[in-house]
């Protein structure tokens, strides 16, 4: 929460950041970069921009309706956008030097309009709460307010380089306060504003950020020093790595991916962090799959998702999303677990996980695998819930290899 206004640079700067995502399409962590980089902006500044932008975007069309403003004009008529930000906030307007201004009737009774409609009040397009009632039913409202709360930020302690507690104390010198978060073994929650990607402690692979909800994910696979463990959508490696230090760096990790880019960064940040059984492989075709038929203790299949359960940390695609692309990525999750879900021997376990809330792409998908395959069994699975604990939102279901 701010308690003061943005200075006027700040300002200006959260504008084009804002027409960076919604006029030309970037993504928000690239709008970011593309703005921050070569200036010398402190800590808390860039913190400050960081959650306002966050928060516009989380409850852009509350914000647009309010300032009477369009998604597409941002460049044009963001001073408005932020003036109305300020005024819902009750913090003073910024000192823009041309800006347009806010009619305060015509504020007031367009505020009273929106706070009947509830998904417009907490930020929810209108197709996006069409699908969440229909997927959670009486679930989702409660859901739909807690995918509008600003993301905290979360460590992984990496215990292949410290304890959480040597972690702990090895931030505080560098500035950097945590807590540990209740329930979940090795994450630490910062309290401070602090740029975490300089500091010392970050470059020596003691930690990586990752959300509480996505380290209890890769904290069930489970995996044991000298097992042989695949992770199949690996992507830059967030739970790999995880999974490594499950491991205390023996047996075989295999990591792999369709996008070659992703596994680069992930052998980066593998040697940064002492990972040194993680071996990454891109699967160029079906056959990359067929090698490594009943081959593995542990297969974690971390499928493509509509990510929406981590809406508060990317609420940008909320905005550049369309529910047509639902059904495609449900298919594509479909045929990866029928086909990645060869690679389990007999006895092994697999990890089915998605960042998403939706029981169409979580229980509802591995009940029809599993009707479908009778050679895995069911042992659990859970939903993540944003509501419920304030991590983002994931789900995960565990099966066991029962047969060939
Ligand atoms: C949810 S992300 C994985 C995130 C990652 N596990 C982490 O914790 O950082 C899904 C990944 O699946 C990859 N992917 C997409 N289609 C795939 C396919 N057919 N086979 C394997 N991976 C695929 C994407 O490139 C993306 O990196």
């Amino acid at each position: 929460m701010l308690t003061s206004s943005l200075s006027a640079s700040s300002t200006e700067l959260v504008i084009n950041i804002l027409a960076l995502v919604l006029e030309e399409g970037k993504p928000l962590d690239r709008a970011y970069s593309h703005n921050f980089s070569g200036l010398k902006l402190a800590a808390e500044e860039q913190a400050k921009i960081t959650w306002v932008t966050g928060d516009l975007l989380r409850r852009l069309n509350l914000y647009c309706y309010l300032a009477d403003v369009k998604t597409d004009e941002i460049e044009r008529t963001g001073s408005r956008l932020l003036n109305v930000w300020h005024r819902f906030n009750d913090l003073p307007l910024p000192n823009l030097q041309y800006a347009l201004k806010v009619d305060e009737t015509e504020y007031l009774i367009r505020l009273e309009k929106a706070k009947g409609d509830e998904a417009l009040w907490d930020g929810c397009p209108e197709w996006l709460d069409e699908m969440g009632s229909q997927q959670l039913g009486e679930a989702w409202p409660r859901e739909r307010k807690a995918l509008l709360q600003a993301p905290k930020r979360y460590l992984r302690c990496n215990t292949l380089k410290n304890s959480p507690d040597e972690l702990q104390a090895v931030l505080l010198k560098e500035s950097v306060e945590t807590v540990p978060v209740d329930g979940v073994e090795g994450a630490l929650e910062v309290l401070s504003n602090s740029a975490l990607f300089k500091t010392e402690a970050f470059k020596a692979g003691r930690f990586e950020q990752q959300d509480a909800g996505s380290q209890q994910i890769a904290s069930v696979v489970d995996a044991k020093p000298g097992m042989r463990v695949i992770d199949a959508c690996a992507g830059a490696g967030g739970k790999t790595l995880s999974i490594a230090a499950q491991m205390e760096g023996k047996g075989r990790l295999l990591a792999m991916d369709v996008e070659q880019w992703k596994l680069d960064n992930l052998k980066q940040r593998a040697r940064r962090a002492g990972a040194h059984n993680v071996e990454t492989r891109i699967i160029a075709s079906s056959k990359t799959i067929k090698r490594l038929k009943l081959s593995a203790d542990r297969v974690l299949l971390d499928v493509p998702c509509s990510g929406l359960g981590v809406l508060k940390r990317n609420p940008d695609s909320k905005w550049r999303d369309t529910p047509e692309r639902f059904p495609v990525l449900v298919d594509l999750q479909k045929q990866i677990l029928q086909s990645y879900s060869r690679m389990v021997k007999v006895g092994g376990i697999l990890v089915y996980a998605t960042c998403s809330i939706m029981t169409e792409e979580n229980r509802a998908q591995v009940d029809q695998f599993l009707a479908d395959n009778e050679h895995f069994e069911f042992i659990e699975d859970e939903l993540i819930s944003p509501a419920d604990t304030g991590f983002d939102g994931f789900y995960y279901a565990k099966l066991k290899r029962i047969s060939e």
